[in-house]
């Protein structure tokens, strides 16, 4: 783990709140609090029923979870030093020892804190503090505080998740007779849907409602302009070179791993991408990974996944209960996998993975391509640095490049690497807070090391 707050061999300091007005300041000042008192209401809106579940003893676990809360938001406001985990969780140790390796970096004269810590590391960490509060208070230890607005976003998408089951239906019908370029056409329009799936997250909004309302299939073209990085056509060629004619399906599987973002409907997207690419043929194997712990608001967890799939089988929409059941077979037929290893529910920049979590490094280079969902993502992916706009991807990376990846991300951070000369500066002059609404996005490929572009 590098050093936070220098530049070193080129490698720029952490993202951090203490750089007075940014967004990460602004994020920890004023988000963070917003997101942690949404979830003592919510805590405390569901008291009766944690009484009419567990009695008394639900009642003062939501009253101690509350008081937890509360304590952890009041640190956090006043920048109080961070503190070691004390539920026995099985990474509490792993994440105490991250803190450790912190104040180091950071030296003894001033302490790890919500304000002067790296900004990826203390965003983690808080999300990590609330799993901590529940789980110090057993009859609500696996209480999924962010459970409503994840299942509202879900509900309030239906129009455009029935828009795009019928177009993923017109597809599949019709898949034999498709020529090459008709399927390159679908691929990118459907890799774009996922793109723009992201833009649903509910950390950003602190929590607020941005479902889909809108068909997503007919608003691509208006978006166009807003893909500031599109390598489309290295995924896409990615995929065909992967394409092996094999003695047995097993050794010749193509396998592409999704790692999820959010819950609702950016991850109908990406269920509705990868239906596609098992029906097209372009993939035999698709694997999923979601996060071990409720996260960043509206993360998927394994529960999320399975009730998505569930509620889409149950839809009273005959092309979207017909996606749900293939979706069920896929899972059920080992065409389709889910993960959640603990790895990304903690605040490791990816390029540490192959250090810190070998088994699931291991486990992504089994993949032809690894796509990478949101914004989260993207901060690890390049170390939530404050590198310069034309800095190649590769670079930011640093070595990590278990297989042909690409980020999927709407810019909610501001990072960003890989872009032309001047074009940075020119969408600053344009549109102050272009890095942050989540209006501008990028299709970012970085291929084995030997395609290293720049
Ligand atoms: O990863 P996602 O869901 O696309 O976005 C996560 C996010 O909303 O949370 C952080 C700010 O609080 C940023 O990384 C980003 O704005
Ligand atoms: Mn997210």
């Amino acid at each position: 783990m590098m050093a936070a707050d220098q530049t070193v061999d080129g490698v720029p300091p952490s993202l951090s709140a203490k750089v007075v007005g940014s967004f990460a300041y602004l994020t920890v000042r004023d988000r963070l609090p917003t997101i942690l008192t949404k979830v003592i209401d919510t805590i405390h809106r569901n008291k009766n029923k944690f009484f009419e579940e567990y009695g008394e003893e639900g009642i003062q676990a939501e009253k101690q979870t509350i008081g937890l809360l509360s304590k952890m938001r009041n640190e956090l406001q006043t920048d109080k030093p961070v503190l070691a985990l004390t539920d026995t969780l099985q990474d509490a140790e792993y994440w105490n020892q991250y803190l450790q390796k912190q104040q180091k970096l950071q030296g003894d004269e001033e302490s790890v804190s919500w304000f002067k810590s790296p900004w990826l590391y203390v965003e983690c960490y808080m999300y990590r503090r609330v799993q901590e509060a529940l789980w110090l208070n057993p009859p609500i230890s696996d209480y999924d505080v962010f459970n409503e607005g994840k299942t509202q976003s879900f509900f309030e998408s239906q129009q455009a998740m029935m828009a795009l089951c019928t177009y993923l239906e017109g597809i599949n019908k019709n898949m034999e007779d498709l020529s090459k370029n008709q399927l390159l056409e679908h691929f990118n329009k459907l890799l774009q849907v996922s793109l723009w799936g992201n833009k649903c997250d509910l950390s950003i909004s602190a929590g607020q409602d941005n479902s889909q309302k809108t068909s997503p299939i007919d608003s691509l073209n208006s978006l166009q302009p807003f893909i500031l990085v599109n390598d489309s056509n290295m995924v896409w060629s990615t995929l065909i070179s992967a394409q092996r004619p094999g003695q047995s399906e097993k050794t010749t599987a193509v396998r592409v791993d999704i790692v999820l973002d959010n819950a609702g409907f950016e991850l109908f997207t990406d269920l509705v991408l990868a239906d596609f690419l098992v029906s097209s043929g372009l993939a035999h194997e698709v694997h999923f990974h979601g996060k071990s712990i409720p996260w960043f608001v509206s993360d998927v967890t394994a529960n999320d996944f399975q009730w998505t799939i569930q509620q889409t089988m149950a839809a009273n929409h005959k092309w979207m209960s017909k996606n749900g059941v293939q979706w069920k077979s896929h899972l059920k037929e080992g065409v389709w996998f889910y993960h959640d290893h603990r790895f990304w529910t903690q605040p490791h920049e990816f390029c540490d993975m192959a250090m810190d979590a070998p088994d699931l490094y291991a486990t992504l280079q089994g993949a032809d391509l690894l796509l990478f969902k949101g914004d989260l993502n993207y901060r690890k992916l390049t170390g939530d640095r404050d590198w310069d706009y034309t800095v190649g991807f590769s670079t930011a990376l640093q070595g990590f490049g278990p297989a042909p990846l690409c980020s999927l991300r709407t810019l909610k951070a501001n990072v960003q690497v890989g872009l032309q000369p001047g074009q940075g500066e020119k969408l600053g002059s344009q549109d102050p807070d272009w890095m942050t609404s989540g209006k501008y996005a990028v299709i970012q490929f970085y291929g084995s090391k030997s395609e290293q572009k720049d």
